[in-house]
């Protein structure tokens, strides 16, 4: 019975991702629909925190309200809104529904409620199915009924989750950011190194040390930047971005410091530099790795001392900032080779966190990838944008040497390439994976692989060649197969539940 598993969850101690999904799923099973989705609102975006039925990168979607008229409706009321399965308005999961996932189907039913805790509306309960009269009165009547435990569920959660913030000493205030910049600076990923990575970054956050993040181009080093800004106690003050390859030598000075007005031909009046307008918050140093080494002598007295000087001026000011710094360098390197100062890399590198590619993380790639089409969706005026069961395979087996800055581009340049091929805004535009271009760069490398061993041996580990190509050869027996688990299983002479098992651990599932 619904009514009993609800509440016996609901006295049962569970991790919060696990009691939200275990909810998801009792509906679904209770109602016999398609999907399931719980949205939590936060400002003007639906996000998405458990879901059943649905295609896992659905979970990386941000459903701007605006947007999507259904969830709008279900927001304006107070009692369950159910739309007719004639009901022209489009469905925010069409064409995601994992029943049948190769195929772009819209939904054809669907009801939704908005949930409350403490007079405040928290965000929406929504269930869709494909099959038109799905949902009868009864369902409806049933829906608001159990929406009041539903609303007990996401209490106690919020709960746990508030009591855990507080013992991790976690200060940030959400308010003070615009909905727009929070949408634009979330990081997106549910991967047990990210995780465990917002965890650091939030502890190390309070403690004012400077950190360096570490990391390819393209892992988001900017973005945890902002993340560690926000989570620490200076979040109500700026933050200001400094591209240190970006810098010439002759401007580095007043651009750091500020000038007096005079103070050279071109200085007409005066000008704070980036240490004044950071004050009490954060400068964030991207690409340290490129500051001359001129510039980074100026830089190691002011942090030696904590005194600026414009140029043009004989007054010192005292500024009180905390460093961030960027760098996919290895700075080490540098400071041996003579291009970075060692004295000012130990004042930056205090707390070096570095960031993992994402192929070392391959869990998070559906969720950044529904991330993305949701936001080209929007930014196309598209119904729905979906990718075909391929295409998704296709980015899980890609090796990313671009990471997220890349995955963001191939799917922008997809949807783009989808229209030009004549793909209609009102249909569900599904992206396969020859408009992805990357299958092509996998089988070249793949060659590569195999026709130059040693050579490619010398860049990566034998066991990382060796998983390589094992999800390649899983990928293209899997495409031969049109997604047939059990024949690609057959092509490659192995039993199917331990391709499956394989699949598991290559992060192909
Ligand atoms: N976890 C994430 N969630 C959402 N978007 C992400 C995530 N990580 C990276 N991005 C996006 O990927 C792009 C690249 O990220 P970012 O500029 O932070 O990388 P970077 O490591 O600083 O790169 P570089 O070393 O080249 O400066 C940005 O558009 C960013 O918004």
């Amino acid at each position: 019975m619904l009514e009993e598993s609800l509440i016996a969850d609901l006295v049962t101690d569970l991790p919060a991702a696990v009691r939200l999904q275990r909810l998801v799923s009792t509906l679904r099973n209770h109602f016999g629909c398609g999907a399931v989705g719980l949205l939590k609102i936060e400002h003007d975006i639906l996000k998405p925190v458990a879901l059943h039925g649905l295609v896992r990168e659905a979970l990386g979607r941000r459903f701007v309200i605006s947007q999507h008229p259904r969830l709008a409706a279900i927001l304006a009321s107070r009692n369950p809104v159910r739309f007719e399965p004639d009901c022209g308005l489009p469905d925010p999961y069409d064409g995601l529904l994992a029943e049948q996932p190769g195929q772009a189907l819209p939904v054809h039913d669907c009801m939704g409620i908005a949930l409350y805790i403490e007079g405040r509306c928290w965000g929406v309960l929504t269930l869709d199915a494909l099959e038109a009269g799905s949902f009868s009165q009864a369902a409806v009547f049933e829906l608001q009924r159990y929406s009041l435990l539903v609303e007990a569920a996401v209490r106690t959660t919020e709960l746990e989750q508030a009591n855990r913030a507080l013992r991790l000493n976690h200060q940030a205030d959400e308010q003070q950011f615009e909905p727009a910049a929070k949408l634009r600076y979330e990081l997106i990923g549910q991967s047990k190194v990210l995780q465990q990575i917002l965890q650091e970054l939030t502890v190390v956050a309070n403690s004012d040390l400077p950190v360096l993040l570490l990391g390819e181009t393209g892992v988001g080093k900017e973005l945890f930047a902002r993340h560690l800004h926000r989570s620490s106690a200076r979040a109500s003050k700026p933050m200001i971005y400094l591209n240190c390859a970006a810098l010439p030598e002759s401007l580095a000075e007043s651009e750091l410091f500020g000038h007096n007005k005079g103070a050279f031909s071109g200085a007409h009046s005066d000008r704070a530099g980036r240490f004044e307008a950071a004050d009490g918050g954060t400068l964030f140093l991207d690409e340290v790795g490129e500051l001359p080494l001129l510039v980074q002598a100026k830089l190691l007295r002011v942090l030696q001392n904590g005194e600026i000087q414009r140029l043009g001026s004989d007054k010192t000011r005292l500024v009180n900032v905390r460093l961030v710094a960027a760098t996919n360098r290895d700075l080490k390197q540098q400071v041996k080779s003579g291009e970075f100062r060692a004295d000012l890399y130990h004042r930056l590198s205090v707390y070096p966190l570095p960031i993992p590619p994402l192929r070392e993380r391959r869990d998070d790639i559906p969720l950044l990838a529904g991330h993305f089409l949701e936001l080209n969706r929007s930014r196309l005026g598209l119904r729905a944008l979906r990718l075909a069961p391929a295409a998704e395979l296709a980015l899980l087996t890609y090796d990313w040497p671009g990471n997220v800055r890349e995955l963001e581009h191939v799917i922008s340049r997809a949807a783009i390439k989808a229209l030009s091929h004549g793909a209609a805004r009102s249909d569900i535009v599904t992206l396969g994976a020859e408009l992805l271009d990357i299958d092509s760069v996998t089988v070249a490398e793949h060659h590569t692989a195999l026709n130059n061993p040693v050579q490619h041996n010398a860049a990566i580990t034998l066991k990382q060649a060796i998983n390589q190509l094992q999800r390649q050869m899983i990928q293209q027996a899997l495409t031969q197969h049109e997604g047939s688990w059990s024949q690609a299983a057959r092509q490659l002479e192995l039993d199917p539940s331990n391709l499956h098992k394989l699949a598991q651990r290559l992060g192909l599932k």
